[in-house]
């Protein structure tokens, strides 16, 4: 698990290691930790520029930059701010060699030292200028300039990183945003950082929770799961979903609408049924991809909702749970609920998302005392105890149609496997992102063949 932390932890963590190091002692380190990067990026070529912002990002560049002209590197830097940029790092950079320019000239690699942890809003106008210009990879240093270092928001002009190197701990930042390759630097904050704000699952984390079957179990232990999906309309989300349910536990599996013979004909080892109501018994219920929105969804929706097992409500069960809120009245408090809504499901349900994800999806998981996994390029996953979770695709082959009907089928096989309904969410989330790498390979990617890579990917997380 990676810890994530916001910019107001960082700073108390920092303040207290400050006032036991001495003066200046973690900058050198952060910017020692910058030029070692930068050397490794360069790999032997010889020019850097920096641009270089009012506060200690710039300090940090300026450093670096003194580094770097001792390793024999011909440093160039903008000052965006010359009266307030930091004394002594300008200082030791001039000492060593390095030049302040009007306009960089042609460089190998440039350092961003616009703005770190202080950045609030796009970069402005004279840095935009700058940056729009550069035809080099960039080092961040913390974070790439113009973005939000707590929500990742961008609105506007802003650094584009090949890299960032980061001090301390990671940020938000590092999670919701692009920021390239992410470097960490150790500044010793550990003990004074407490718990972190956000989490991002690692592979391992996925492989360890994911159910295995022992030596005593059978296809009822591991969880039965129930899928309510699809119509006459939308087979296809029935036959993705059930068969992402199939494909991602041992357990069995139960299809219940009227896709049956659809959902049959592609998986025999699910067992399929006209209806909820003579399904039988499960551990679990997958409710609403390509269901619709009329009466006798909304009937499915109810029974699913009453039926004391947790339930993934997913794509048309959340519209129609924003639709008709009586229908919330249906469902078992006593039950985990999982919600996983897009950005336009989320509105029909709590109004816009609004730039900062994680607060949007927090919001939902307090409204609807639910787990709320906000989809997106980077998806949240909150919990009504706070609980946090975050994870970032690294490409964007996972976007195309049917792709949610495949996450819901395979949270649903979590939630029946009776996984956490936090870390069920997160594990499906990141073997979906990791299923969608591994088809795609560099090319579209339709959700059956991200469903036919689940196996891969399970089989890339399970601990050998
Ligand atoms: N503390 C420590 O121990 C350590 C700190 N370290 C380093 O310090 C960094 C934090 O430094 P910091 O707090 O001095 O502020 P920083 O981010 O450089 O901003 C400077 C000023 O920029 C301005 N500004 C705001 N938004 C802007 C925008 N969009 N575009 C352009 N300008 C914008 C705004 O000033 P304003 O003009 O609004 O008065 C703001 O005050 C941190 O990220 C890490 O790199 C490391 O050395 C490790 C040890
Ligand atoms: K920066």
């Amino acid at each position: 698990m990676r810890g994530l932390w916001t910019t107001a932890r960082v700073r108390s963590a920092e303040e207290r290691v400050l006032a036991v190091t001495p003066p200046g002692a973690l900058m050198r380190r952060a910017a020692f930790g910058v030029a070692s990067v930068a050397l490794e990026l360069l790999g032997g070529r010889r020019r850097v520029g920096l641009l270089v912002g009012a506060g200690n990002n710039g300090g940090d560049a300026l450093w670096a930059g003194h580094h770097l002209r001792r390793r024999g590197v011909a440093v160039f830097a903008v000052l965006l701010a010359p009266e307030r940029a930091h004394p002594e790092g300008l200082a030791a950079f001039r000492r060593a060699g390095g030049r302040v320019v009007a306009e960089l000239p042609p460089v190998d690699l440039v350092v961003d030292g616009i703005v770190g942890l202080s950045a609030r809003g796009p970069l402005r106008p004279d840095a935009a200028e700058h940056v729009a210009r550069l035809d080099a990879p960039v080092l961040a240093v913390d974070l790439p300039s113009g973005v939000d270092p707590d929500t990742g928001a961008v609105d506007g002009p802003h650094v584009r990183a090949h890299t960032t190197v980061t001090f301390g701990c990671l940020k938000p930042v590092h999670a919701l945003a692009d920021c390239g390759d992410v470097r960490l630097v150790d500044l010793g904050l550990g003990p004074e950082l407490g718990g972190p704000d956000l989490v991002e699952l690692e592979l391992d984390d996925v492989g360890a929770a994911w159910p295995v079957p022992g030596p005593e179990d059978d296809k009822y232990t591991q969880g039965v799961t129930g899928v309510a999906a699809g119509s006459a309309t939308y087979p296809g989300a029935a036959v993705l979903s059930t068969g992402a349910a199939v494909l991602a536990t041992s357990g069995m599996v139960r299809y219940a609408g009227a896709a049956a013979d659809h959902v049959r004909a592609r998986w025999p080892e699910a067992v399929c049924t006209g209806s909820t109501t003579d399904a039988g018994r499960v551990q679990s219920w997958v409710v609403g991809p390509g269901l619709g929105t009329g009466l006798s969804a909304e009937a499915v929706l109810r029974g699913v909702l009453e039926a004391g097992v947790p339930v993934c409500a997913d794509a048309d069960a959340i519209t129609m749970l924003a639709n008709n809120p009586d229908l919330w009245d249906a469902r078992d408090p006593g039950t985990p609920l999982v919600l996983t809504p897009h950005d336009r499901e989320y509105e029909r349900l709590l109004g816009p998302v609004g730039p900062d994800r994680v607060a949007a999806a927090r919001r939902a998981a307090d409204r609807f005392d639910a787990v709320v996994l906000l989809k997106g390029h980077t998806t949240v996953i909150a919990g009504p105890d706070g609980r946090t979770l975050v994870n970032r695709a690294r490409s964007s082959w996972a976007a195309t149609a049917g792709s949610g009907d495949v996450l819901s089928g395979v949270l649903g096989a979590l939630l029946a496997a009776g996984l956490d309904p936090v870390l069920a969410a997160g594990c499906a989330a990141r073997a979906h992102v990791l299923a969608a790498e591994l088809a795609a390979d560099g090319a579209p990617v339709p959700a059956s063949v991200l469903l036919a890579a689940l196996p891969d990917a399970i089989r890339a997380v399970r601990p050998l």
